[in-house]
């Protein structure tokens, strides 16, 4: 069975969240990111939580790997599903990340994915402003490569590297996928898009989709229609 879209809950406060999710008579998996963290705190977590939902919590944590140690050990007892840092950080910073993790949960610690480069970043802006003198599928490639070293779950890219990190780092590290839009929809500030239905073709093992369903007119008849083209049917 395919796993379920995260769906980005990128709301500015807690009431356009529950808004949101009213519409809903099934659990979702959620994301909750900076926007509506930095605004709402710790405790939206508890209250999405609580409502019975599994949450990824993406803040893409990127600092020195002490920071990074504590700040983990922190969010490990939000009792989230998945968490996030940049890969970018390095491979020590993961491996703190992953110590924190484990030192702040009880039981099973929540998986751990890094961020290689973000599905708004084209190969042309990658070379010029990070001058990185690589395709942007071999930064994707190393960047996945050395998120595995670091004992990481898995990893965000944009569906079109999906195959290739699965092919290179195994199929069960887990390739996350944002950028997801349906066929016609605006793709905003990304760069790097597909549909749902392409995804599951090539590779994805969780699709991210914020504002093809959190915009929509019918929020509902649109996670169904995302639904659909990721499990095939
Ligand atoms: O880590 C992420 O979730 C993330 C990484 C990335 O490379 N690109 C990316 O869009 N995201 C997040 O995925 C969501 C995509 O939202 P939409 O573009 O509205 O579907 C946003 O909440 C982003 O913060």
């Amino acid at each position: 069975m395919m796993n379920k879209p995260i769906i980005a809950l990128d709301f500015p406060s807690e009431q356009e969240v529950f808004q949101f999710l009213h519409h809903f008579d099934e659990k979702l998996f959620v994301k909750v990111g900076m926007e509506l963290f930095y605004q709402e705190g710790p405790d939206i977590v508890k209250k999405i939580k609580d409502l019975g939902h599994d949450i990824f919590l993406d803040l893409k944590l990127h600092d020195i790997p002490n920071t990074v140690k504590s700040a983990m050990k922190g969010l490990a007892r939000l009792g989230v599903d998945l968490v996030n840092v940049h890969a970018a950080g390095g491979k020590k910073m993961m491996e703190a990340a992953l110590e924190g993790l484990e030192a702040g949960s009880d039981v099973k610690r929540p998986l751990l994915i890094a961020v290689t480069q973000l599905t708004s970043t084209t190969e042309e802006q990658m070379q010029k402003e990070q001058k990185i003198p690589l395709t942007l599928m071999e930064s994707v490639l190393h960047y996945a490569q050395l998120t595995k070293e670091a004992g990481l779950d898995g990893v965000v890219c944009s569906v079109h590297e999906a195959k290739q990190i699965a092919e290179r780092c195994g199929e069960a590290f887990l390739r996350v996928t944002p950028g997801i839009r349906l066929l016609g929809g605006d793709a905003h500030d990304q760069k790097r898009v597909a549909t749902p239905d392409y995804a599951r073709q090539n590779g994805s093992s969780y699709i991210v989709v914020g504002r093809a369903v959190t915009k929509a007119e019918n929020v509902v008849e649109a996670y169904k229609e995302v639904c659909r083209l990721w499990e095939g049917n």
